[in-house]
């Protein structure tokens, strides 16, 4: 029976899980995991892309070791950041990380040469200030002429790897360069920040088999024989895959480092109303979009937890925030003042005290307070995309690391009044191996693979439970965040 690897490296971590496909059902086995992060270097923000590859080593011989001889292969990441290489394929500088603040403004210097509206009406993606589109516009003019190609990181990693150059299509919408009509680079838009069309490879379509890895790494190392195949290698992109939705329209919240709620659908929305609440269209797998916003997500508190020297797990931070009368501190998880802040701790501190509430003081506070603010946060989310698709959204689908967080799915079920289905937690890791599996003839396609994911990962149902004085709260909320929707 075959076996097939996914690499799947998020902001916070990466793991290498194996798939299989026996009667009927998918297996998975995650047998290796590493943390990951950004690191700074002279006040700018950066990814060890070193350390990432060696660590994919390290978990491609830890599969050695379990006796996985040969294998099918597929990487997923994070979107936006790239790799810069010269014509013999050396990388000319380090990866910046998206959390940089060298693109701080970008959005606004752009805006003087081309409407964000124009832009929104062709390309469909939301406007984050560190998508791609304004990292190119902010990056040394000089280094990015002398780049033969500009590789995404997954792209980058498949290229170390097997020597293979992909633009994969999933993960390149994340740019903020795709032309939803020409379904290619955006030509006045690759001009505007003055980058070749050849600097990019040829778009490609996961699931297309791109060779074995190179042979030099596998005299080197003690690695099976992988095949390697290019699977959703946007993380996102692989979550949603791994969606077990059964309805025609099922919402789901990829929740990990970042939270993104949102639908897949066979259209992209780009209209006055999408762009004036900023959902994005990220291109998905097999012709389909995802339809969705980012949240800040779970990034809060990993990084209230990192400033109290990692003194409680997020199961004891969960633990904390359940003794604390909920609703009494709220942010706004997507001010920009929560992208990169120095003290997370203060920050939260900070708009608490600003916005004339009481001020989080203990870890159980400040866990409640993010926990309190990303669940209605969700369920603004969810009424907007109720509307902007014009169907109605019954339940909701957490995947990803978030699953853990039990507290956090019920209180979602409570505040967005609506059953939370729960699991599975490595939601990207599957996806990412059912395009491997799709690929390989296993599975016929996307919809059979969700059926096969019902039948092979337990799920947990969250049903709604009432909030006293939920209406106020609400109320409450939109008014922190500025107006929007809410019905
Ligand atoms: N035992 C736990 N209890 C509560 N929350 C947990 C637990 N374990 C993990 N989490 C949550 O899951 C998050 C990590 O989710 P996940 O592993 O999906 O992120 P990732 O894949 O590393 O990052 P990215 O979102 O970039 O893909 C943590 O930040 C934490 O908040
Ligand atoms: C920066 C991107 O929006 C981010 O990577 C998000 O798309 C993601 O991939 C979260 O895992
Ligand atoms: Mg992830």
């Amino acid at each position: 029976m075959k076996k097939h690897i996914a690499v799947d490296i998020g902001a916070s971590s990466g793991r290498l899980v194996v798939g299989t496909y026996e009667n009927g059902k998918i297996l998975l086995k995650e047998f290796y995991r590493f943390p990951n992060g950004i690191e700074e270097q002279n006040g700018n923000y950066f990814w060890n892309i070193e350390k990432i590859i060696n660590e994919i080593v390290n978990g491609l011989k830890a599969a050695k070791k379990e006796g996985i001889d040969e294998c099918t292969l597929g990487i997923d990441t994070w979107g936006v950041d790239y790799a810069l290489i010269d014509v013999d394929g050396n990388r000319i500088q380090e990866i910046y990380a998206y959390r940089d603040e060298r693109t701080k403004t970008a959005i606004e210097k752009i805006k003087k040469q081309k409407s964000l509206k124009d832009i929104y009406k062709k390309i469909g993606i939301q406007f984050l200030s560190f998508n791609t589109l304004f990292q190119l516009y902010a990056h040394d003019q000089e280094e990015l002429m002398k780049a033969h190609k500009i590789l995404l990181v997954p792209d980058y990693l498949y290229y170390r790897l097997s020597g293979r150059l992909i633009s994969e299509k999933t993960n390149a919408s994340t740019t903020q360069l795709l032309n939803l009509e020409t379904k290619e680079y955006d030509e006045e838009l690759l001009q505007l920040i003055g980058v070749k069309r050849e600097q990019f490879e040829t778009l490609t379509e996961p699931g297309e088999f791109l060779g074995p890895v190179r042979e030099s790494i596998i005299k080197e190392h003690d690695i099976p024989q992988c095949e390697l195949i290019c699977v959703a290698t946007h993380d996102t992109a692989s979550a949603v895959l791994g969606v077990p939705g059964a309805e025609k329209h099922f919402a789901y919240l990829c929740s990990g480092t970042w939270s993104l709620m949102g639908v897949e659908n066979r259209y992209p929305i780009a209209n006055e109303q999408s762009y004036s609440m900023n959902y994005t269209n990220e291109w998905g797998a097999y012709g389909t979009y995802r339809f969705l916003k980012n949240i800040m997500g779970l990034w809060l508190i990993q990084e209230v937890r990192r400033q109290l020297e990692k003194e409680y797990s997020f199961a004891d931070l969960v633990m904390e925030a359940k003794k604390i009368k909920p609703f009494q501190f709220l942010i706004d998880c997507n001010d920009e003042c929560f992208l990169k802040p120095e003290n997370m701790v203060l920050e939260v501190q900070h708009y608490c005290q600003k916005s004339g509430q009481s001020v989080p003081q203990t870890a159980g506070e400040l866990a409640r307070c993010i926990f309190d603010s990303l669940a209605l946060m969700y369920r603004k989310t969810l009424k907007e995309l109720a509307l902007l698709n014009e169907y109605p959204i019954h339940s909701l689908h957490v995947v990803g690391g978030g699953v853990q967080n039990e507290m956090l799915c019920q209180l979602t079920a409570d505040v967005a009044e609506l059953p939370v289905i729960a699991g599975p937690i490595e939601s990207t890791a599957l996806g990412n191996i059912i395009v491997q599996m799709i690929s390989c003839g296993e599975i016929a396609d996307a919809a059979e693979a969700r059926k096969v994911t019902r039948e092979s990962f337990p799920i947990t149902i969250y049903q709604p439970a009432p909030v006293h004085q939920l209406e106020r709260i609400v109320k409450q909320f939109i008014q922190l965040t500025s107006g929007g929707l809410e019905r």
